[in-house]
């Protein structure tokens, strides 16, 4: 159970975390006020337990916590801050952050638990897996989840053409930042191979080139198939809108509308999203 305050020399305030927005596998989300932004600002606080005693994973993944602080766009969640911290007797211990330079990394003690804290846009209304719960048991309007899906496909479009793969779609990281517009942000970017790495140490440096890889602009590199991954993205977002318009997770479909069912052909055989055109179309009836 995490205390509902954290103390470290880097955030010299009191970080203040009050609400859980949510958990997940291997993280716990808490509503907290960024200490060092003015005026103050609610973020959220992420905190994933790290069970690893692999320093040399722990300053790769920071590298690339902070290529995708770099990497910040519409459409994604920003990312603050990131932490690593771990706890001693009632005191916690910021090990090192994001703005430290990554070659005077400690050997961190490793006795005790550690946690990556990761600190982030707070998207009030959370994941549509989240809205999903709200719903209590309501199908979601046909409308609705075709908007979420086109804007989710509007970021990925712009993304992919950027060479960046996201690598995890799922209801629980599409995160809604406002209900009225129906705005979504894509949260956990990288983020899914780092957890499965937190789990599978075997993979570390292999999955961790190949995050590096995706976050390059220089895709010509070897032993990586940006089609394939792109699709990957896609693939998993035909299965998230699937999911939101019959509340199951595959087979047994229904018959879908013929302009929902031709994007889903187009889908089916897309390499570059951008070629979408019942996509854009169906974006412009909205
Ligand atoms: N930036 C955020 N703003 C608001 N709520 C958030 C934010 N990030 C996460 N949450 C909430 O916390 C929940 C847990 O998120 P987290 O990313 O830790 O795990 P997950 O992706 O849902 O699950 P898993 O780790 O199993 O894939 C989300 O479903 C969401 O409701």
């Amino acid at each position: 159970m995490l205390e509902t305050t954290i103390y470290s020399k880097y955030f010299d305030s009191q970080l203040y975390l009050s609400n859980k927005l949510g958990s997940g596998s291997h993280s716990q989300v808490f509503l907290g006020i960024h200490p060092r932004v003015e005026p103050k600002v609610q973020v959220a606080v992420k905190f994933m337990e790290l069970n690893t005693q692999n320093n040399l994973f722990l300053k790769e993944m920071f590298e690339t916590l902070r290529e995708l602080i770099d990497c910040n766009q519409d459409g994604l969640c920003a990312v603050y801050e990131c932490a690593l911290v771990s706890k001693s007797g009632k005191s916690w211990i910021t090990h090192y952050t994001l703005n430290d330079d990554l070659r005077d990394i400690p050997i961190v003690q490793l006795s005790q638990k550690q946690y990556l804290v990761i600190f982030e846009e707070h998207c009030r209304y959370g994941s549509i897996s989240n809205y999903i719960k709200y719903l209590q048991g309501h199908q979601m309007l046909p409308i609705t989840a075709i908007e979420f899906f086109l804007k989710t496909l509007q970021i990925l479009q712009r993304l992919h053409t950027q060479n960046i793969v996201h690598g995890g779609i799922s209801i629980s990281n599409i995160l809604i930042k406002d209900l009225d517009t129906l705005t979504v942000k894509l949260s956990d970017l990288s983020l899914s191979s780092i957890k499965h790495n937190i789990v599978k140490l075997d993979s570390i440096s292999i999955s961790l080139q190949q995050k590096r890889l995706k976050m390059s602009s220089t895709l010509s590199i070897i032993n990586f198939s940006p089609q394939q991954t792109l699709k990957s993205d896609v693939n998993q977002l035909k299965e998230v809108f699937k999911f939101l318009l019959t509340n199951k997770k595959e087979n047994g479909e229904p018959p879908f509308p013929p302009e929902i069912q031709k994007i889903f052909d187009e889908l089916e055989n897309a390499g570059d999203l951008m070629e979408l055109k019942s996509a854009k179309n169906l974006l412009e009836l909205i």
